[in-house]
């Protein structure tokens, strides 16, 4: 049995709680079992982003995946509405993929929000600083998210570490290089496609740095199975199968024009793949619609080898942007849970406001890619590289290169050595991916 603390047990962050008491509010975790207060929480987190109150169905659907999770929020004694918080934070340990298919355990941070009734007060800064104390609790080296704003979360030392695309393709003017993918089509029903698609991304997300455990109330999402979904007579999903075994499933809706019937958009609601070879013949399936002009996905690669398929690259207008943000808590531990490119031996300075992973540390690398974490004691010879801890967030998973962000002066005071040393070593030479929202 594991010695670390039960997630959903763990009392609140004292300090947090202590700092939001001064100010009248109540800290404090729900217990998703009871249905009003739960119903209640999720009213406060709809509204923090706008959206309309759930229904008791969609209620009971969120509460299956939400079950399993941390969710905390702020109370105001003073409110009218006063069983819905004031703000709110939900939160759950995940296996995130780091480079050389491995795993690394790291604190998910979802649903902040806090009411406009009551922002710009520290609220927000309070349950961040609490979320990664109780990671720091828990025993967890990292935590991360996915943002709706790229300029709240540097403060708290996340760094954005991999990027999203959303692609637009003209299907009548993109053609194609090559043969038809090897493979098989079939619609499928979206019952099935939630359930194949959902152990695809399973199966999968080891390869890919930057993707974390899925839950499969989030494929039926994808699918139009949350009760309620106004678009979910329309989706539709498709499998492709390779010798015989289902390697890509995506679910997608057809939008049409309503000037031009032919001139409809195939938008991608989710793609999932275990081979890069499957994930092109449903790409190729979906330009290849009759009464289609357009394909509209968005969260894909920005490395897509679609690219290289495309006879007319330009019928491609692809915007990429940040998507998931890593916050490093424990420099040692998080380092030698991802593989390196290679052997090399350099110093590390982090620099952290919060305090979590300041400090110095040697950093060696051998020609397998294993890496040792150590204190550098008074060793003065290796060459040395600063950084602060929300750029070495964007470096962790080899994404972006050192020298990229060296050039973007995020590394001033390293030596030239060292900037190339853990160029090489840090690089991924897999893309770092996450494909959905938590
Ligand atoms: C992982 C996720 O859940 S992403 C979703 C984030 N939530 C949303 O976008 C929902 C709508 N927004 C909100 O609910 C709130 O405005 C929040 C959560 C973004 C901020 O909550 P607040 O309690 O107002 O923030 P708080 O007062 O603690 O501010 C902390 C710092 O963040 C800054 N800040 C707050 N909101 C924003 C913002 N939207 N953009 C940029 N900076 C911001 C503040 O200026 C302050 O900066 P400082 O520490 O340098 O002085």
């Amino acid at each position: 049995m594991s010695d670390a603390p039960d997630h959903l047990a763990l009392p609140v962050d004292a300090i947090s709680a202590g700092r939001l008491a001064e100010r009248g509010l109540h800290y404090r975790l729900l217990d998703t079992a009871d249905e009003a207060a739960y119903a209640a929480w999720i009213r406060a987190d709809e509204r923090g982003f706008h959206g309309p109150a759930s229904t008791d169905e969609q209620n009971a659907f969120s509460r299956v995946a939400m079950g399993s999770r941390r969710t905390t929020g702020v109370w105001d004694p003073q409110s009218v509405l006063i069983a819905e918080p004031v703000a709110t934070v939900n939160s759950w340990p995940v296996e995130l993929s780091v480079p050389g298919e491995r795993t690394v355990g790291t604190w998910a941070i979802s649903s902040v929000t806090v009411s406009p009734t009551h922002r710009r007060r520290g609220i927000a800064r309070a349950l961040l600083e609490g979320e990664l104390r109780t990671a720091q609790r828990l025993g967890l080296p990292l935590a991360a998210l996915t943002v709706s704003e790229a300029t709240i979360y540097g403060r708290y030392g996340f760094g954005p570490a991999t990027t999203a695309a959303d692609w637009r393709i003209d299907t009548r003017a993109a053609g194609w290089v090559g043969d038809e993918p090897e493979g098989r089509v079939d619609f499928i029903p979206v019952e099935d496609y939630a359930r194949v698609a959902y152990e695809l991304h399973e199966t999968a997300r080891i390869q890919s740095p930057g993707e974390v455990d899925g839950w499969p109330q989030r494929w039926r999402q994808f699918a139009g199975l949350r009760p309620g979904d106004s678009d979910a007579a329309g989706v539709r999903a498709v499998q492709f199968r390779e010798d015989g075994e289902v390697r890509a499933a995506a679910a997608f809706r057809i939008v049409e024009d309503p000037q031009r019937d032919e001139h409809s958009t195939v938008r991608v609601l989710h793609l999932d793949s275990t081979t890069p070879s499957a994930r092109l013949g449903v790409l190729r399936f979906l330009l290849s619609l009759d009464l289609v002009a357009r394909l509209d996905a968005n969260l894909l690669s920005a490395d897509e080898p679609l690219r290289w398929r495309l006879a007319d690259q330009r019928a491609a207008e692809v915007t990429v942007r940040d998507h998931e943000w890593l916050r490093i808590l424990d420099v040692p531990r998080a380092l030698e849970a991802r593989r390196f490119s290679g052997a090399g031996r350099w110093r590390l300075d982090v620099a952290d406001e919060l305090g979590f992973a300041s400090g110095r540390w040697l950093v060696e690398s051998d020609a397998e890619g294993g890496v040792r974490v150590g204190d550098a004691g008074h060793d003065e010879d290796a060459p040395l590289l600063r950084t602060d801890v929300a750029t070495l967030g964007s470096l962790y998973l080899g994404g972006v290169g050192v020298r990229t962000l060296a050039d973007a002066g995020r590394t001033a005071g390293s030596d030239a050595e060292a900037v190339a040393i853990a160029d090489r070593v840090l690089h991924s030479a897999v893309p770092p991916f996450l494909s959905f929202w938590y």
